[in-house]
């Protein structure tokens, strides 16, 4: 295979093609605890048994709260800025569906650099992310995956979009159980970026991915 992949030292700010980006360290805490709580409301809905008299208040009051939160909005395409214990910068989209800190339906996962070279990170999914009884949802598993697949690519400086995701199911994905899910850059030819990952419980694969990152074009580095 040609190596020859060009991953910049720095990533660019998205500010300089128009997005707006938000700190991480500027999400106020009182948002954080709102969207956890918003993950156990979701969870306890789907899984209640109350009965009409519990449901028509709780409907109230979820109508109640969103009302309160009718104001003023982040747009859609929102960047989130977080940094990395080794100063490194990343960039996200706030909502993101998988890892996004503000996205009560995200689990969220949370990846970082991991010993071994490439990330690692943890994400226990609840009952709201079911597909077979007791066992996470195939295109969750998927979405974990293709997450953390692209963030290895961002993080080694080549951040793109999944062109091709291959998955292999393994053995039956738990809920309510920690996960584990590493990924990291196998190769590069042109602006191909070739990652791969696993999702592991107990020490055990569930499933394994690989993937092709069509790194996009950074100013400055020519993007062959
Ligand atoms: C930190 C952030 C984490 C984010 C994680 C989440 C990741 C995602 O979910 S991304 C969302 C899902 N993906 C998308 O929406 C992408 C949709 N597809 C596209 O926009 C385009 O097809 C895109 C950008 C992938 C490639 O287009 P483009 O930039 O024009 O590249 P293009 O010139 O066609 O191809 C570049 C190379 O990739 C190859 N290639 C492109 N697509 C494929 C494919 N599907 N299969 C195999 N090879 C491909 C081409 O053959 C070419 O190879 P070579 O260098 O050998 O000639």
């Amino acid at each position: 295979m040609t190596v020859d992949a060009k991953p910049v030292a720095e990533l660019p700010d998205p500010r300089d093609f128009g997005f707006s980006v938000v700190p991480e360290e500027e999400i106020p805490a009182e948002l954080v605890s709102l969207v956890e709580e918003v993950r156990s409301l979701v969870d306890a809905v789907a899984h209640t048994k109350a009965g009409a008299e519990e449901l028509t208040a709780a409907r109230e009051a979820v109508a109640a709260a969103s009302d309160r939160l009718k104001g003023e909005r982040h747009g859609v395409g929102t960047m989130i800025q977080q940094s990395w214990p080794d100063g490194r910068v990343e960039y996200g989209t706030l909502t993101n569906i998988v890892a996004g800190p503000t996205n009560a339906a995200a689990p969220p996962l949370r990846m970082e650099a991991a010993p071994e070279g490439g990330l690692r990170g943890e994400a226990v999914l609840n009952g709201t992310y079911q597909g077979p009884p007791g066992l996470v949802h195939g295109g969750w598993v998927a979405a974990l995956l293709d997450q953390a697949l692209g963030s290895a690519a961002s993080a080694a400086g080549m951040p793109g979009l999944t062109a091709n995701l291959d998955v292999n199911y393994r053995n039956p994905t738990p809920l309510d159980a920690p996960l584990e899910i590493t990924a990291r850059v196998s190769g590069t030819e042109r602006r191909k970026v070739f990652v791969s990952g696993e999702i592991r419980h107990d020490g055990q694969v569930t499933a394994e991915g690989t993937a092709l990152m069509v790194r996009m074009n950074l100013p400055g580095d020519g993007g062959a």
